[in-house]
C-alpha cells in the first residue's frame, strides 16, 4: 500500500521549514509515518486525528483541456504548511504529514499525451482513472483508521475519489458541499476534472450536492439545468451573492450546509473561487480569501464533515513572487480546517 506514496521523513519536512532558534514550527512537530505494514495500522498508532496529503498531479486539468502547472503546487503548499507556528492555536501533534501520493508514472505517460487529438484526450482520461484508483485506495485507508484526510491537489478530478473511498469502507454515501465557480457536472465523457461529482453521483457515491457561488456565465445551459432539476443538487451563483446581493455569503453557506449535512459530508474548496492567486481556471472576480476561509471555518464546524479538498491551485502557472501568497494561501485553509473541526468533537 506505501507504494502508493511518497512517505516524507524529517529531513525533508525539515527542508522545508525556516527553523529559528526558540521557536517550534509545524514542520519540526508534525507527525510521520514511521513504520512499514499494514497501513490502517500505522495509521492508527500515529494517534493524530488528522491526515495531510498531496496529490502532485494535473492530468484531470489537462484531460478536461486546462492548462497544466496543479501538479506543482504540493512543494509551496508544504512550505507554507511546515513554516507556520506550533503554538496554543494549532499543534504539529495533532496531525498526520502523510506525504505525496505517487504518480510518477502517470505524470511521465501523460507528459507524452498532445492534448490537442482526440488520442490524446483519451490518453489523459484514461491516466486520471488510473489516479483516481491510486487516490480511492489511499483514502479508503484513512477513513478506516477513522482520520480526516485534508487533500491538496492536484486537479478538482479528485474530487471523485475522495467521495467514492468513503462508501467503500462505510454503509453510508457522502454528499458535499463545493465552494466553485464551476460545478464540475460535465458530462460522463471519460474522466476529468469537470466531472468528478457527476461520476460520483451517477455511480451512488455522491448523495446531496451543493455549490457555492458559481459564476453565472461559466457553467453550461445542459449542466445548470441539471443542477436545477435534480432534487439531490442545488447550488447559488456567485451574481446572485455578490453582485445582486440577493443573500449573503453566509446565508448562502449555511444554507447549502444544512442541505448537505444531514448525514457525512466532505468539503470541497476549488481555489478558482478567489482572484488573483494562482489557479488553473483564473478569475478577475470572486470571494475574498477571507470568505474562502469563512466558508472552510463554516463546514469544518459541522460534526458531519469528514474530509477537507483544497484543489487546483497552480504553482505551474506562478511568477516566482506569487508563490509564497500561494503558500500562506493553502496554509491558512488548512489551519482554519483543523481548528474548526477540533473544537467540535
Ligand atoms: N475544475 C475545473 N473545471 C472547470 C474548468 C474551466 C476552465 O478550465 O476554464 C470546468 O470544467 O468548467
Amino acid at each position: 500500500m506505501q507504494n502508493l506514496l511518497h512517505i516524507f521523513d524529517r529531513p525533508f519536512v525539515e527542508s522545508h521549514t525556516s527553523i529559528r532558534e526558540g521557536e517550534h514550527k509545524i514542520g519540526q512537530t508534525i507527525a510521520l509515518l514511521d513504520h512499514e505494514g499494514d497501513l490502517v495500522d500505522a495509521l492508527r498508532d500515529c494517534n493524530v486525528k488528522f491526515a495531510l496529503i498531496f496529490v502532485p498531479e494535473d492530468i484531470g486539468v489537462r484531460a478536461n483541456l486546462g492548462r497544466p502547472g496543479a501538479s506543482k503546487t504540493w512543494e509551496p503548499a508544504l512550505r507554507g504548511i511546515c513554516n507556520l507556528q506550533d503554538n496554543y492555536y494549532l499543534s504539529g501533534a495533532e496531525m498526520l504529514l502523510l506525504g505525496a501520493l505517487d504518480v510518477d508514472d502517470l505524470m511521465n505517460e501523460a507528459d507524452k499525451a498532445d492534448a490537442s487529438t482526440p488520442e490524446g484526450i483519451a490518453k489523459l482520461r484514461e491516466l486520471t482513472s488510473q489516479v483516481d484508483d491510486r487516490l480511492r485506495t489511499i483514502l479508503a485507508q484513512i477513513y478506516k483508521a477513522d482520520i480526516f484526510p485534508i487533500i491538496i491537489g492536484g486537479g478538482h478530478n479528485n474530487s471523485y475519489p475522495n467521495l467514492v473511498s468513503w462508501c467503500d469502507v462505510h454503509d453510508s454515501v457522502l454528499s458535499c458541499i463545493n465552494l466553485d465557480p464551476h460545478a464540475d457536472y460535465r458530462n460522463m465523457e471519460g474522466r476529468h476534472s469537470g466531472n468528478g461529482f457527476r461520476y460520483a453521483h451517477e455511480e451512488g457515491g455522491l448523495d446531496r450536492y451543493a455549490v457555492v457561488g458559481l459564476h453565472e456565465g461559466y457553467n453550461s445551459r445542459s449542466m445548470v439545468d441539471e443542477l436545477r432539476h435534480d432534487p439531490d443538487l442545488r447550488y447559488s451563483t456567485f451574481e446572485d451573492i455578490a453582485v445582486r446581493r440577493i443573500q449573503t455569503f453566509e446565508q448562502a453557506v449555511v444554507d447549502s450546509l444544512d442541505f448537505v449535512s444531514e448525514g457525512p459530508f466532505g468539503i470541497e474548496l476549488d481555489l478558482d473561487a478567489i482572484p488573483r492567486i494562482p489557479v488553473s481556471a483564473s478569475t478577475p472576480t470572486g470571494f475574498s480569501l477571507e470568505q474562502a476561509r469563512h466558508y472552510v471555518h463554516l463546514a469544518a464546524s459541522r460534526p458531519e464533515s469528514v474530509y477537507l479538498h483544497i484543489c487546483e491551485g497552480s504553482a505551474g502557472l506562478a511568477e516566482d513572487r506569487l508563490l509564497p501568497e500561494l503558500s500562506k494561501t493553502i496554509a491558512s485553509l488548512v489551519a482554519d480546517g483543523i481548528k474548526a473541526k477540533r473544537n467540535i468533537d
